[in-house]
């Protein structure tokens, strides 16, 4: 699948509605959709949370840069990456070369749209305090991979979903 390429690339921390305004996106431009941690979950044929606790958060990125490589080079819709997915390097490469949106989110609602019940590892425990030191972390490299960013705090997924279309144009 030469010349293939996402029609837009999600960012953004865990909270952000990368997944939910992905798909949303996806139907919107009718178009198809992905997800890296669904990538990653039907290649091993486990949960990223299992990964986490029975390979360990390296071994779960390994596949995850796998993966995202994989979907950038193959996938024609709308693409969701996994909240930590530009921690590599490697990725933050490949993105320099695709139009990337970052969405944006304050710690109180990214804590409350991830909840308690979260099934995120890296959040276990202190949901807030772990939320804030990733995203203090890595706002610096969201921002360096997105070609825009749109804050979504106090919007609903359908209204984020307007912001991209009207940042890509369409
Ligand atoms: N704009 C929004 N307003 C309110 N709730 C939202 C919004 N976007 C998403 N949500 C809700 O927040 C939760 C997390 O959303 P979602 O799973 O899409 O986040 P994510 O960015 O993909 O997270 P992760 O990095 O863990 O994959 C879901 O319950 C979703 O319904
Ligand atoms: O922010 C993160 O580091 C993660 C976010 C999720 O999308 C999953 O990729 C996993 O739970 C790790
Ligand atoms: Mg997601």
């Amino acid at each position: 699948m030469t010349g293939t390429r996402p029609v837009v690339v999600v960012v953004g921390p865990p909270g952000a509605g990368k997944t939910t305004v992905a798909e949303l996106l996806a139907d919107r431009l009718g178009v198809r959709v992905r997800d890296t941690d669904q990538d990653v979950e039907a290649n091993e044929g486990e949960t990223v949370q299992d990964i986490f606790v029975s390979r360990g958060e390296p071994v779960f990125r390994e596949l995850e840069a796998a993966a995202v490589a994989e979907a950038l080079r193959t996938h024609d819709g709308v693409l969701a990456l996994g909240g930590g997915a530009v921690m590599d390097e490697g990725t933050r490469v490949l993105l320099a070369d695709h139009t990337v949106a970052h969405l944006d989110v304050g710690l109180a609602q990214a804590a409350a749209r991830v909840g308690m019940n979260t099934g995120r590892p890296l959040l276990m425990g202190n949901i807030r305090g772990q939320l804030k030191k990733l995203m203090d972390a890595r706002r610096p490299l969201y921002n360096a991979v997105a070609t825009f960013a749109i804050d979504t705090n106090d919007l609903s997924p359908d209204e984020v979903v307007d912001r991209v279309l009207k940042e890509l144009g369409r």
